[in-house]
């Protein structure tokens, strides 16, 4: 992590609306660091580590890990990046992550914008199901699919619309094609003043 305070866009929606194929782009163009918690949790889970086994539990029940684990991830991989630009994928996902961040690193970092990528729970489900093929993800399955559906609707979308009412969510239509919403992504990302 760099001197000056590091510059964070969150990236929010539901399971398979196009977080990481989006977040792809964003890095390549301007330069982010792209943390995805769910990948964080998944490389700390098949690390082995004394939480591997509650990490596994959360995941296939499309649960939310409680906040201290996910945090402490974030935070390390954040300290052993150079750069200023940090791209913060798949959190706050629930009301415990929103509070442990504000707690713990909400005055050490500067937060521009959540960038909200919406599709229906179809086009999600859908999505997930397709990449099931080649993700090898315990939970890309129907039947955790819809848990996962109830924890976004449920958890996450209280958390955008707290969001929404601090004017700092920024919301496109993820269910128009890949390159439609690179074009949104594109013009949110140059109001935000950021530069190719
Ligand atoms: N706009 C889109 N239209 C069609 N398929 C998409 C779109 N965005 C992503 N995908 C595909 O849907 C699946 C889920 O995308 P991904 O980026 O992994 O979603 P998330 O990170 O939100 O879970 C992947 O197989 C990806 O290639
Ligand atoms: N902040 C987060 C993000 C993900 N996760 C867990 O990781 C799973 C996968 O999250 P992800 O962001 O990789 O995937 P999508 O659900 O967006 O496709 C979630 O269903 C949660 O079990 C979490 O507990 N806390």
């Amino acid at each position: 992590m760099s001197d000056t305070k590091p510059v964070v866009v969150f990236v929010l929606g539901p399971p398979g609306a196009g977080k990481g194929t989006q977040c792809e782009r964003i890095v390549d163009t301007y330069k982010f660091k792209h943390l995805s918690a769910g990948d964080l949790l998944r490389a700390e889970r098949n690390s082995g580590s004394e939480t591997a086994e509650l990490i596994n539990g959360y995941i296939k029940e499309g649960k939310i890990v409680p906040v201290a684990i996910t945090i402490e991830l974030i935070h390390k991989a954040m300290e052993a990046h150079d750069g200023n630009l940090f791209l913060i994928d798949g959190f706050p996902r629930n009301a415990d992550n929103f509070d442990g961040w504000a707690e713990r690193m909400g005055d050490k970092v500067d937060a521009r914008f959540v960038l909200f990528l919406d599709c229906d729970e179809e086009t999600s489900t859908q999505r997930c199901l397709q990449r099931a093929a080649s993700s090898g993800r315990v939970d890309d399955n129907v039947e955790s699919l819809k848990k996962r559906h109830r924890t976004y609707e449920e958890s996450t979308m209280p958390v955008i619309d707290l969001f929404r009412k601090e004017g700092m969510e920024r919301r496109v239509d993820a269910s128009e094609s890949i390159d439609a919403v690179w074009e949104k992504v594109k013009e949110i990302f140059a109001e935000a003043g950021f530069t190719a």
